[in-house]
């Protein structure tokens, strides 16, 4: 598949008098993993029943694979997999009985339901847990064997709604491993997700859900950028080239801190600005024993964008939080 394996247009859908989601625009290029962040409440796992079509939206379209999810359900069912918060598998019997129910009911022939479930269960480390019933599993295993049961069809979109809440860290890195292994595979993931660093670690890129908007969408780096409070940070050994670097670069707006022999100058740690002060500090001959790039982090982001009482824009942020903010050193 080529394209656009999710392609969402002004979808909205209510409970009621409650708005969940008021025009939101979702493009998922395929082969790609996409984050749909948002707090709770903020209508993620409405979002995925829809795209899903296990709901209906009141008024916009979706196309995933190519396909409208209203008028062409069935096609889109066949090449999905959903692995919602609620799990499909039944506790009562085993793991390997709940694949092969999963093999049954994709209508795989017998011997072939075996195989596949077995290179499953193995592929997901549940091999020697397989006889026992699911309901002994621990989470992570329940969330594992969940998956394999969506990937008994050989979906090549997958949507994982909030697929490590509740797991602990083992489990979680266990997770982040298998979706960045379906990617490779070829496999579109769309997961929604609580947490800043899931989507920073796994997402090609990120919309923020916010009061049933999108409240910014685009990569890691894009968004951290949208929040004021980038610098760069040059520091000094040598007295003299410190004094030439602040007389060089404070008309750049530098603050500079004469005891650590520390320039702290705004910046967007973009390519272009780091090149421009690099010129700079070349042609006033200077040179800093240590050049770090200080970007506002997801964190800062999330906060500014969900904290708001009115829906923002992308490109539009409110002021800045008092979050960390990430770091990353050239020497
Ligand atoms: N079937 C329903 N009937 C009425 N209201 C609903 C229904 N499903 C969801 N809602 C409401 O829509 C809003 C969004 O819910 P949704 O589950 O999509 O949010 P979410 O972002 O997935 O949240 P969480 O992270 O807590 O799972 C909530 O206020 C919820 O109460």
């Amino acid at each position: 598949m080529t394209g656009l394996a999710v392609e969402a247009i002004g979808l909205r859908k209510a409970y009621g008098e409650k708005v969940v989601l008021d025009g939101v625009d979702l493009r998922v290029p395929a082969g790609s993993v996409f984050a749909l962040l948002g707090p709770n409440g903020a209508g993620k796992t409405t979002a995925v029943k829809i795209l899903s079509t296990l709901v209906g939206a009141d008024a916009g379209s979706v196309r995933v694979g190519g396909r409208d999810v209203a008028s062409a359900a069935q096609a889109v069912r066949a090449g999905i997999g959903v692995t919602g918060q609620f799990s499909a598998v039944d506790g009562l019997i085993t793991g390997w009985e709940n694949m092969l129910l999963m093999a049954d009911l994709q209508h795989l022939p017998r011997a072939q339901g075996r195989r596949v479930a077995g290179e499953l269960l193995e592929r997901f480390g549940l091999t020697e847990a397989a006889g026992r019933p699911a309901a002994s599993y621990s989470g992570g295993m329940k969330r594992r064997l969940d998956i394999a049961m969506t990937l008994v069809g050989d979906p090549r979109i997958i949507f994982l709604d909030e697929p490590t809440t509740g797991l602990d860290p083992r489990s979680r890195h266990t997770m982040w491993k298998i979706v960045r292994e379906l990617v490779a595979g070829g496999v579109t993931v769309f997961l929604t997700t609580q947490y800043l660093e899931e989507a920073d670690q796994l997402a090609d890129r990120i919309a923020v859900l916010h009061d049933g908007r999108i409240a910014a969408q685009g990569t890691a780096e894009e968004l951290k950028r949208l929040v004021p409070g980038g610098h760069v940070r040059l520091r000094f050994t040598d007295p003299g080239a410190y004094r030439s670097a602040a007389a060089a670069l404070t008309a750049g707006g530098a603050a500079a801190d004469d005891e650590a022999l520390t320039l702290q100058i705004p910046s967007d740690g973009t390519q272009r600005e780091l090149r421009s002060l690099l010129d700079r500090l070349d042609s006033a001959g200077v040179e800093a024993d240590e050049l770090t790039v200080h970007t506002p982090d997801l964190d800062d982001v999330f906060f500014a964008l969900t904290t708001s009482t009115t829906s923002t824009t992308a490109g539009t942020v409110p002021a800045q939080t008092d979050h960390p903010t990430s770091e990353e050193t050239v020497r």
